[in-house]
């Protein structure tokens, strides 16, 4: 079972400029979260931050009880195996192998044999799709491809933490639809906590348990997936369903005569909140909720037509599912 990232007053700047300030969360175990934002607002600088590649000014993320802020560089260390990371491009060593891109950190972090170490890079292969293309270079697969063997060298030491940066960059909506839906199995397969950091409406809408969204130096809302959809917040709102009316404006916030300028104009109703997507084999996740839990349990009615398997379009929702919608 992945572990809670406990996040407490959170705030990096990088000399005068201010990155994000008091950002306080907690990414529960197991689930899945997203991190969105405008470009800029420091989604990438949070993820590194978290495994410690960044130091914060202020602030505190404990994980089983460590303060990853203060701990010492020996200690960090060890912390740090309970990450797997996914970078936006893979960052494969160009000259080696896929084999030995994914077998790298086996042999970097542990005293395993190689043919211990051979029997968990085929594991991992296949665990993303891409068994047989051992000896390929990175230059020689697509950038799909090198997405996944970005993960399953991610995935090679087990981690209970995977965050991920922006794995649909570059990515055909197909593409997408595959890594999303890879997400949603391998969460299913190895209960790990996860932190996904997109641009891409459509996977958080569908893909995570949680959303966060940093806006304007600071974390405008972090909560269960439904929250956030039926959200009337201005900027949640803007962002979740990609308006141009609302507090964002090509430079992060627009000024008072944009903001005038559209102050008659009515926003669109909300759409509808689409069903999670479910694993490929219809097994339950362990974070995995019904379908319009979060709204009953707080008295939300949901935008008209959420949760009809309608709606969605994903693949991966079982009959189960679709009947606990319309219960
Ligand atoms: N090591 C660094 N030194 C100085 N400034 C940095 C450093 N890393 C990031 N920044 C700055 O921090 C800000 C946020 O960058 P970051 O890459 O985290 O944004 P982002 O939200 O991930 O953007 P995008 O969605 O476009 O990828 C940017 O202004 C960037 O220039």
């Amino acid at each position: 079972m992945g572990v809670a990232i406990d996040v407490q007053g959170l705030t990096k700047s990088f000399g005068s400029q201010q990155i994000w300030n008091d950002v306080t969360l907690t990414l529960p175990p197991g689930e899945i979260s997203v991190m969105l934002g405008p470009s800029g607002t420091g989604k990438s600088v949070f993820l590194k931050t978290l495994v410690g590649l960044l130091k914060p000014d202020k602030g505190s993320i404990i994980i089983n009880g460590d303060d990853l802020v203060t701990l010492k560089e020996a200690d960090l260390y060890e912390v740090r195996k309970l990450f797997g990371v996914l970078f936006q491009d893979g960052a494969l060593f160009g000259s080696m192998s896929l084999y030995d891109n994914v077998a790298f950190p086996l042999r970097e972090h542990t005293k395993k044999s190689e043919s211990d170490i051979r029997n968990i890079v085929l594991e991992k292969m296949d665990l993303v799709g891409l068994s047989g293309a051992e000896d390929k270079l990175p230059g020689e697969i697509s950038g799909g491809m090198r997405k996944r063997a970005g993960l399953a060298r991610a995935l090679v030491l087990d981690p209970e933490i995977l965050l991920i940066d922006e794995p649909d960059s570059g990515l055909d909506p197909v593409r997408t639809s595959y890594i999303n839906q890879l997400f949603i199995d391998l969460n299913a397969q190895i209960d790990a906590t996860f932190l996904i950091v997109t641009h891409d409406i459509n996977t958080a809408r569908t893909v995570p348990d949680n959303i966060g969204l940093l806006y304007h130096r600071h974390l405008a809302m972090f909560g269960p997936r439904e929250m956030l959809l039926s959200s009337e917040e201005p900027v949640v709102r803007q962002f979740l369903n990609a308006q141009t009316i609302g507090p964002i404006g090509m430079s992060e916030e627009k000024d008072a005569d944009e903001l005038a300028a559209e102050s008659g104009q009515e926003l669109p109703p909300l759409p509808p909140i689409p069903l999670q997507l479910g694993t490929s084999d219809g097994t339950p996740r362990r974070a995995e909720k019904a379908p319009g839990e979060w709204c009953r349990e707080n008295g939300v009615t949901p935008p008209p037509g959420s949760f009809e398997s309608g709606n969605a379009g994903v693949p991966g929702v079982n009959q189960s599912r679709d009947e606990a919608a319309t219960r």
